[in-house]
């Protein structure tokens, strides 16, 4: 018989009783607990290590913030094909300094390492609790768990962060400062590829306060890695997710039909397309579906930042974008919907946006 086990949650009734994947996984335990077979969910497409035709885009982005009109319009014309046919780009000479990226994986190995004792400080109570970590993505009503442990934390536009391990939070305030500079060239860039003044976006989405959340992720060595998941296949709920991984390669994305691995060149960055921007884009970006994988013999660590709207803006397709041809796609929503209704269900492909999705 499969043994059971009562994973950490976000849920404060569960604290006592909870451990970690990690150490779930280090308990040596040689099959899975039935509630973490995902194998109903997983089977059902081709997983290619490179797809027939195409490779996933790599947009260099210091050709985004060039100064030579011609390069900035064919790499806007570059940026605009990623997010339209894949939803997905690798980006490559963002400019974060080395040591700061691993500075960061060094900070989240750190507070992976914490006792899970030690982690519960950390366990929060309620979606909008700043500071929350646990295990798979809602324990408290979904019926497959996922082989994770996660941190996740509030980070703007007021900055929260764990106090361990020491100088973890002053290198996470350089890091997701990096990132939001970084967020506001490509949203320039993404206002320009679909016709829209650079600055559009940022106004749109009231920039400057915007919601960004650090997802750290944890995805220990797996007992039957072929029945069970890091993560299910979801959008994000941003408007660009920014994320990077220790080279263990467990990241795919959905594409014409199937499963693409990406193998990312050393530093680059790995950003999708999320819910708010297929909103705001009228359809035209949509939001990219992906799922992460475990592995027997491997720890694979995720660090991942969602980047919104303010909280309570009101998102909706830019007017621009909607004529007789192309009528609205979504009704409005603001950002602190979108977040509440994703995080307190089960992840489920785009099933947060399909709520908003107007059927004609
Ligand atoms: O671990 C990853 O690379 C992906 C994690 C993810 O999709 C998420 O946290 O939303
Ligand atoms: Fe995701």
């Amino acid at each position: 018989m499969a043994a059971t086990i009562t994973i950490a949650t976000d849920f404060s009734e569960h604290a006592s009783s909870s451990s970690s994947i990690k150490s779930l996984s280090e308990s040596g335990i040689t099959s899975i607990p039935s509630s973490f077979d995902a194998s109903k969910n997983l089977h059902d497409l081709a997983v290619l290590d490179s797809p027939q035709n195409s490779t996933i885009p790599i947009i260099d982005f210091s050709l985004l913030t060039s100064t030579n009109p011609q390069q900035r319009c064919k790499i806007i014309q570059h940026l605009g094909k990623a997010c339209e046919e894949w939803g997905f780009f690798l980006l490559i000479n963002h400019g974060i300094p080395k040591r700061l990226m691993e500075s960061m994986m060094e900070g989240v190995k750190g507070f992976f390492n914490l006792s899970d004792e030690e982690k519960r400080e950390f366990q929060g109570k309620h979606i909008f609790d700043p500071i929350r970590c646990g295990s798979s993505f809602n324990t408290a009503i979904e019926k497959v768990h996922c082989w994770r442990d996660f941190l996740k934390v509030f980070v703007h536009p007021h900055f929260h962060f764990p106090h361990k391990p020491p100088g973890f939070s002053d290198t996470a305030f350089e890091y997701l400062k990096e990132i939001r500079g970084i967020i506001k060239e490509l949203l320039k860039g993404v206002s320009e590829s679909l016709g829209l003044e650079a600055d559009y976006i940022s106004k749109a989405v009231n920039l400057e306060s915007s919601f960004q959340v650090f997802i750290a992720n944890l995805y220990p060595p797996c007992p039957q890695p072929e029945l069970a998941v890091g993560i299910l296949p979801h959008s994000d709920h941003g408007l660009l997710t920014i994320a990077s991984e220790n080279g263990t390669n467990g990241f795919q994305i959905l594409h014409n039909g199937n499963w693409v691995k990406v193998i990312a060149p050393p530093n680059a960055l790995m950003v999708n397309t999320a819910d708010l921007l297929e909103v705001v884009s009228n359809g035209k970006y949509k939001s990219n579906v992906h799922r992460a994988v475990v592995k027997s013999n491997s720890t694979r660590i995720s660090m991942v930042t969602f980047n919104g709207s303010s909280l309570d803006q009101v998102i909706s397709p830019a007017p621009e974008l909607v004529d007789e041809t192309h009528p609205p796609v979504f009704s409005c929503l603001t950002y602190r919907q979108f977040y509440e209704i994703q995080q307190s269900n089960s992840l489920h492909n785009k099933s947060v946006l399909d709520r908003v999705r107007i059927i004609p």
